[in-house]
């Protein structure tokens, strides 16, 4: 792989036993465990790098716990992510009014946090159709809503699994293009002499005051790439 290396984190968020860390696994690992559901602790950290084009990106995966007992956990691991998997499975109502609940706090405390509704387990409806608990166009409606991309999923088929981090992914990348875009515009209206700008999807800090170019630009051109 080659190009630019982008790092993107994703926080997975959603309801005890709606199936976050099979959906990792079948992402990461290209399996689905079977045996006794064993409940995440805490959080568990995985890393995929795959390509966008002709950029690497890594994914840094937080899989939280869907227990209420961990819920303020899971709020210091969706903090400064740029995406968020809110899971639901679709054979249990409760588990949307969970994720709900998350796009809620998402949309008033991580305005730069793009969502992503996944419901899973859908090869259970592929099984027999009136397990279904979650009606499509009304999660379609409310995603439309709340401008969030819709996936159903099964991490026990592979169905939609790849194609929903492979969205998480182009989407980070086609964004930070834009934001680069406009910060180069932003620079140029600054300093109609400025010819230069360092271009990176890593965190920086700059370190000192460039001739010409004001401190306070800098760093507002700097946070608008990061
Ligand atoms: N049939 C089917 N079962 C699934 C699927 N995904 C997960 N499961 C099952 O659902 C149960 C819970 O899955 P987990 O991935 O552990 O759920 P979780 O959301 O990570 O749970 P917590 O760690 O408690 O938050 C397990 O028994 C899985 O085997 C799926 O796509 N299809």
């Amino acid at each position: 792989m080659s190009g630019q290396r982008v790092d993107v984190k994703v926080v997975m968020l959603g309801k005890e036993y709606v199936g976050k860390t099979s959906l990792v696994e079948r992402y990461v690992h290209d399996r689905f465990l079977v045996g006794p559901y064993q409940n995440t602790i805490g959080a568990a950290f995985v890393a995929k790098v795959m390509s966008v084009g002709d950029r690497t990106v890594t994914l840094g995966i937080w899989d939280t716990a869907g227990s209420e007992r961990y819920e303020a956990m899971s709020r210091i691991y969706y903090r400064g992510a740029k995406a968020a998997i809110v899971c639901y499975d679709l054979t249990d109502s409760s588990s949307f009014e969970r994720a709900k609940f998350w796009v809620k706090e998402l949309r008033s405390l991580e305005e730069g946090c793009q969502i992503y509704l996944c419901g899973t387990k859908s090869d259970l409806l592929e099984e027999d159709r009136r397990r279904r608990r979650v009606d499509f166009h009304d999660v379609q409606d409310y995603a439309d809503n709340i401008k969030a991309q819709l996936f159903e999923t099964s991490s026990k088929t592979g169905q939609s699994v790849d194609e929903l981090f492979q969205k998480v992914a182009e989407d980070y990348v086609s964004v930070a293009a834009f934001q680069r875009t406009r910060a180069w515009t932003w620079a140029r209206r600054q300093t109609p002499t400025f010819t230069a700008v360092v271009i990176t999807d890593s965190p920086l800090t700059w370190p000192g005051r460039v001739k010409g170019v004001p401190q306070s630009g800098w760093t507002q051109l700097l946070t608008g790439l990061g």
